[in-house]
């Protein structure tokens, strides 16, 4: 385990069982579709790659890049666009694959976005949620586990853009985080 690490909340085993049940759920509600699936990067890479090829259905993918927390555990309020679609949306059944629902803030701009963008469905699938911090009525179609309200890193989430690559969930130990701790 990563020095790091106050404790593991999610193991390499558990994660995968859950993603393979998701893939399951998903090629079955996408049968005959052949979904436009978006990552949001960056946290969302490593399920995105795990999870489509646990997808038995036709995917295109592609990949956008929003950021609101910046090197902090709090949202900043304000999303930002980094990296744009390279595909239209326009008509298509379009599957968001985001890591964690926090406040909300991050989908509810995206689903907007992409509405706005003449989708024909907009759908969401994340691996976490924290429904205890939610400040938008945002609700993902289909999640993995339901957590209460820590922060995490680990398989793709970031603190100050660090730990992305630990292939489980973890708390940092309390001295690892600086000014807003907690
Ligand atoms: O529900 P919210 O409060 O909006 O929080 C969730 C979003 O925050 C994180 O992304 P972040 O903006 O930190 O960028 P990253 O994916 O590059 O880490 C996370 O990956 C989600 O996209
Ligand atoms: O718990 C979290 N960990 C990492 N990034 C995040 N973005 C929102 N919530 C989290
Ligand atoms: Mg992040």
């Amino acid at each position: 385990m990563h020095n790091d690490i106050e404790k593991v909340v999610f193991s390499e085993e558990q994660i995968a069982a859950r993603v393979k049940e998701l893939g399951e759920e998903l090629s079955r509600d996408y049968a005959g579709k052949k979904p436009l699936v978006i990552c949001v990067l960056k946290g969302a890479f490593i399920f995105m790659a795990d999870l489509v090829k646990c997808m038995d259905v036709p995917v295109e993918l592609d990949f956008m890049a929003v950021s609101s927390y910046g090197a902090s555990t709090k949202s900043s309020g304000v999303v930002r666009i980094i990296k744009d679609l390279d595909v239209s949306v326009e008509g298509r059944d379009v599957l968001i694959v985001e890591d964690i629902i926090d406040t909300g803030l991050t989908l509810s701009y995206l689903i907007e976005v992409l509405q706005g963008r003449k989708a024909n469905d907009v759908k969401v699938v994340t691996l976490f949620d924290k429904p205890a911090r939610r400040t938008t009525s945002m609700e993902a179609n289909y999640k993995g586990f339901v957590l209460p309200d820590e922060f995490i890193v680990g398989y793709g989430l970031d603190f100050a853009e660090q730990y992305r690559n630990l292939p489980y969930i973890g708390v940092l130990k309390p001295e690892i985080y600086t000014d807003d701790a907690k």
